[in-house]
């Protein structure tokens, strides 16, 4: 249903799914290849590498999320895959977050498929019956960091310059409920009321400190450390881990399902505000600034 979904969501945006290939590589290992996804079978049986590749930073627009969920979707329906290692293709970014041009500019009812297409992300990814690693080979904020917050497990790299959190009070936005759900998961009450108000974004080390991440390594051992991790998990039974995932994640799910239309609703109509419009437009501006 949701691949179907996606389908038409891709070629609704002019992506075409004949551009998919499939390659053998060095290691005789299959592999596929979207434009802004790739997905590499690796050396741990039944664990696939998923490589974020949508440059410049990895943000999150609706093709990708679309390539994103259909691969997710492909792999767990594959029953050779167990675990994958969710990691990036763009040189000191996992991810950028949501797509800045998509949430500025654009009509009611692009906002409404952009935004159903992040629900449907963050459903795939908080519930997914796979085991899901991060390896955190960047910075990550606010909609990257939601992504690794939606794994089982985070492997952040020990790059100072690398950081990590939920920012939308930055940007002038207010941060999804769901969003917030996932951080008090993770990290607890007190400490995502401070992250989250103020918009924190913590390097590693304080990531670390805050149950944010699981472990920081070196950065040339992300990789590695996610798939060794991945070998753990994948000792306990499917069945019984999945069961026990569901159990823990449900009700944090079903408070989305239940809203959803709420949802897109109201991210339409706080999203179309002649203010948050602006706010998003200076955003943008500064970062092209910062450049100069
Ligand atoms: C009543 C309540 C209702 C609530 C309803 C909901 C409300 C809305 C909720 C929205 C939630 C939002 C979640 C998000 O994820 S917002 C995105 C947050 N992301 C960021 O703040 C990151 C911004 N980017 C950066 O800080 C840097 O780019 C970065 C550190 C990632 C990389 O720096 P670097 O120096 O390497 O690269 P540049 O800054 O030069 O960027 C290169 C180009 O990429 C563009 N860019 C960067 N980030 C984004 C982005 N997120 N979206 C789109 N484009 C992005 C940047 O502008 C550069 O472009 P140009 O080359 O054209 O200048």
């Amino acid at each position: 249903m949701a691949l179907a979904a996606g389908r038409a969501m891709l070629m609704r945006s002019g992506v075409r799914l004949g551009t998919q290939a499939a390659a053998r590589g060095g290691n005789g290992a299959r592999r596929f290849m979207n434009h802004r996804v790739v997905v590499e079978p690796n050396t741990v049986p039944g664990v696939a590498v998923i490589k974020f590749k949508n440059p410049p930073v990895n943000s999150l627009t609706l093709e990708f999320l679309t390539e994103f969920v259909i691969c997710l979707e492909k792999l767990e329906n594959d029953k050779t895959f167990r675990g994958v290692v969710l990691t990036s293709d763009c040189p000191g970014i996992f991810s950028a977050g949501l797509d800045l041009r998509e949430m500025c500019g654009k009509n009611p009812a692009h906002y409404a498929e952009y935004w159903r297409a992040v629900q449907e992300m963050w459903l795939k990814v908080y519930l997914s019956n796979l085991v899901l690693v991060a390896a955190i080979n960047g910075t990550s904020p606010a909609g990257g960091c939601l992504i690794a917050l939606s794994c089982d497990y985070r492997v952040l790299a020990d790059n100072p310059r690398y950081r990590m959190g939920l920012n939308e009070t930055l940007l002038g936005l207010v941060v999804p409920f769901w969003f917030k759900d996932t951080l008090v998961n993770t990290i607890g009450h007190r400490a995502s009321e401070r992250a989250l108000q103020l918009g924190l974004l913590f390097p590693p080390a304080e990531a670390l400190q805050l149950g944010m991440v699981d472990q920081v390594v070196p950065e040339d051992q992300v990789q590695s450390t996610a798939l060794s991790v991945m070998t753990q998990w994948l000792a306990i039974p499917d069945h019984v881990r999945q069961l026990t995932k569901n159990m823990i994640r449900k009700a944090t799910a079903d408070h989305l399902i239940k809203h959803q239309e709420a949802d897109i609703q109201n991210f339409i109509n706080f999203i179309s505000r002649d203010s948050i419009q602006k706010s998003l437009q200076v955003y943008l501006e500064n970062l092209k600034q910062k450049k100069h």
